[in-house]
């Protein structure tokens, strides 16, 4: 489990975010939903150890993040962030194979699996017919899921990715969360993933945790997220949901 206890982030003298207690399944699919400034970036690069808490403690496995080591933390835990760092330079195939990096064997060598692995990854994000490109090259869309297909290579316990899906046309963000899903329910890896989206959510997630003003608006199975006062009240505007006839969830619509 992720365990969050009496934790703050205070930002110029303002506290971001602010949560007693919380539980993440480290196994579920987790989507992450709230209003823009809510603090669901400032929440996974908590989660993520990107930065350490002003109070309070995050632990992971009953561990406490900043007692992993980076190796280890590496292989534990797969981090996509909002805003994609340029790779001057990078190729597609070179970019992904940066995944592998945590799992360099002795004296930093490469392991021979790491080519199918690094193949597999690009194929699973429709990024292999890419791989000769240069990443900076690419299109907004392309470039996200080519930084997808690293994350994928990294093989990590756990994925966090922070709106992934922001650059992606309709039928590759529901690509996206339909991998996540598969990789999810076939292996028991985890995703926690920041949406803006609550058809995807509604689609994919199997727990939600939803942030408003930097606190926990509501957590727990999927369900909680059928209910249009709550829906309402977290985007502070008035969001419906209807049966659709050929799927079997719910639809949310903003009326
Ligand atoms: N370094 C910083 N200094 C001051 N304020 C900050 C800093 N980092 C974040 N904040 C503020 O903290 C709040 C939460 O930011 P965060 O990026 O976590 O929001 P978010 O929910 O991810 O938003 P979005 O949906 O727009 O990406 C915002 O109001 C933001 O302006």
């Amino acid at each position: 489990m992720y365990q969050l206890t009496n934790v703050k982030v205070i930002r110029s003298e303002r506290t971001i975010l602010d949560i007693d207690e919380l539980s993440i399944d480290p196994h579920a699919l987790t989507v992450v939903l709230g209003h823009n400034g809510s603090g669901k970036s400032t929440l996974v690069n908590l989660l993520a150890n990107q930065f350490s808490p002003e109070e309070g403690e995050v632990t992971l496995a009953n561990k406490p993040l900043s007692a992993y080591g980076a190796k280890e933390l590496a292989q534990t835990v797969a981090y996509l962030p909002q805003k994609l760092p340029e790779v001057a330079g990078l190729n597609v195939a070179e970019l992904v194979r940066l995944g592998r990096f945590p799992w360099r064997g002795a004296l930093g060598r490469w392991r021979k699996e790491d080519d199918e692995i690094i193949h597999n990854a690009m194929c699973e994000t429709g990024v292999e017919e890419f791989k000769d490109i240069l990443a900076d090259q690419l299109s907004g869309g392309e470039r996200q899921r080519t930084w997808v297909a690293m994350l994928l290579a990294q093989q990590a316990d756990l994925l966090i990715l922070d709106e992934p899906t922001s650059a992606l046309d309709i039928q590759h963000q529901y690509q996206l969360m339909q991998l996540l899903s598969e990789l999810n329910k076939r292996t028991g890896k985890g995703v926690i993933v920041i949406l803006h989206d609550l058809n995807l959510a509604l689609r994919y997630a199997t727990h939600i945790l939803a942030l408003k003003a930097g606190k926990i608006a509501f957590t727990g199975e999927v369900d909680v997220l059928l209910d249009e006062k709550l829906l309402s009240d977290l985007y502070s505007t008035p969001v419906q949901l209807i049966d659709h006839p050929e799927l079997d969830h719910k639809v949310a619509v903003v009326c």
